[in-house]
């Protein structure tokens, strides 16, 4: 078992990883403070399905905990308001009170939401995250739970954390190959921000699945220090987290502009490849790091060339994006594997690199 701990100003809270994790969480939620109260697992169709989560449901069921589901269609076109309405009312129904408390039990969509929905719902009750995909290796700390606007990703949302987050590797064992690639996109992001050693791994040795559980559990949780040691400086963003973004304000603009059809690690593969070469242009990263961005994405079975030709309705995308100022565009940039550096962008500047990306000239 692996503990990292988060600072919040709302409370600190652990993260614990290990295969087999989902058999800790009835003690764990005794230890919370959280016995006797119902249990709301908030999660997606296909999520609630799984064996893992009817295991997690019936073991809760069967420690008299009252428990209900609340489940909403799979993927980022459903993380938005309305269904945030839908699971408000939801919980209504079932009498859910403050005191109770909410499992978001998924993905990054799961958690996002289910977050949102325990920061706002009655002001505030308190949430476990129990991520089921490894991209939610990243989602599922840190605080950030949120929404989508038709005009962009993440546009309404709060900083409010969990009481836990409980991550079984053994609930990935039922991913695809693309979503494994997604959740591989987050896990390089944070190799690119803080760990050259993993970076390195990376490249010499490609992790196309999960293999054994027990295992991963030391892969996974070298990414997550890196999240984790990042929000404990800076839970609100407000500087250093920023780099935490490095990929995404290319990354968010693709993801808005494919409807949903590019995942969330899709897109930031292409954008931390498109951001690479805006770094390298500027003399801000070696070309050489810059291409191997590029082939470690391509390893891990994750687009690097940017799909849509329509450069200008992607600039326009980038407009929305929450970390920019008056004084122009704000991006997270990598300046060598293992540093990435906050920079004021030119628009002329994404276009040019976003050209080369979609031509394949990566440096
Ligand atoms: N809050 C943050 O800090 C943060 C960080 C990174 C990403 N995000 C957000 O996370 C979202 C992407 O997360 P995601 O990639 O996990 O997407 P997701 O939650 O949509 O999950 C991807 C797909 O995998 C399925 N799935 C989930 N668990 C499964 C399992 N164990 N077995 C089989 N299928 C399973 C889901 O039903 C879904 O179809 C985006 O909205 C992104 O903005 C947030
Ligand atoms: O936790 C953070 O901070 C991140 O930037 C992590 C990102 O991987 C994640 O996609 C996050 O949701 C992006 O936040 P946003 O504020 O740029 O929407
Ligand atoms: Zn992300």
């Amino acid at each position: 078992m692996i503990r990292l701990d988060v600072r919040s100003a709302q409370g600190a809270y652990p993260v614990l990883v290990d295969a087999g994790a989902r058999r800790l969480l009835p003690g764990l939620l005794q230890e919370l403070g959280l016995a006797d109260r119902k249990v709301a697992v908030i999660t997606d169709e296909m999520v609630q399905k799984t064996a893992f989560a009817r295991e997690l449901v019936d073991a809760l069921a069967k420690v008299g905990r009252g428990v209900f589901e609340l489940a909403f269609p799979a993927g980022d076109a459903h993380k938005n308001l309305g269904t945030a309405v839908q699971i408000y009312h939801g919980l209504l129904r079932h009498g859910f009170r403050r005191g109770d408390v909410i499992l978001a039990v998924g993905g990054g969509v799961v958690g996002d939401l289910a977050g949102f929905v325990a920061a706002t719902y009655m002001r505030g009750v308190p949430y476990v995250q129990v991520p089921t995909t490894l991209l939610a290796h990243d989602s599922a700390i840190g605080g950030k739970v949120g929404v989508n606007l038709e005009e962009g990703k993440n546009l309404v949302g709060a900083f409010y954390p969990p009481r836990a987050v409980l991550f079984d590797t053994e609930a990935l064992s039922t991913l695809d190959s693309r979503q494994w690639s997604n959740g591989m996109a987050e896990v390089i992001k944070h190799a690119i921000i803080a760990d050259i050693i993993l970076f390195d791994q990376l490249e010499t040795n490609p992790v196309a699945g999960l293999g054994d559980p027990a295992e991963f559990v030391d892969v996974l949780a070298r990414a997550m220090r890196v999240k984790v040691d990042v929000v404990n400086q800076d839970e609100r963003e407000t500087g250093l987290r920023q780099v935490l973004n490095v990929g995404h304000t290319v990354g968010h603009a693709v993801e808005q502009y494919s409807g949903y059809s590019l995942g969330h690690g899709e897109a930031v593969a292409i954008g931390l490849v498109v951001e690479a070469i805006i770094a390298a242009r500027r003399g801000c990263l070696p070309e050489v790091d810059a291409a191997r961005i590029a082939a470690v994405l391509a390893r891990h079975a994750l687009p690097t060339r940017p799909p849509y030709p329509d450069v200008d309705a992607v600039l326009r995308l980038i407009e929305v994006d929450k970390k920019h100022t008056h004084d122009g565009w704000t991006f997270a940039l990598p300046a060598a594997i293992g540093r990435v550096e906050i920079c004021k962008v030119q628009p002329d500047e994404v276009r040019q690199a976003y050209e080369e990306a979609r031509e394949g000239h990566h440096p």
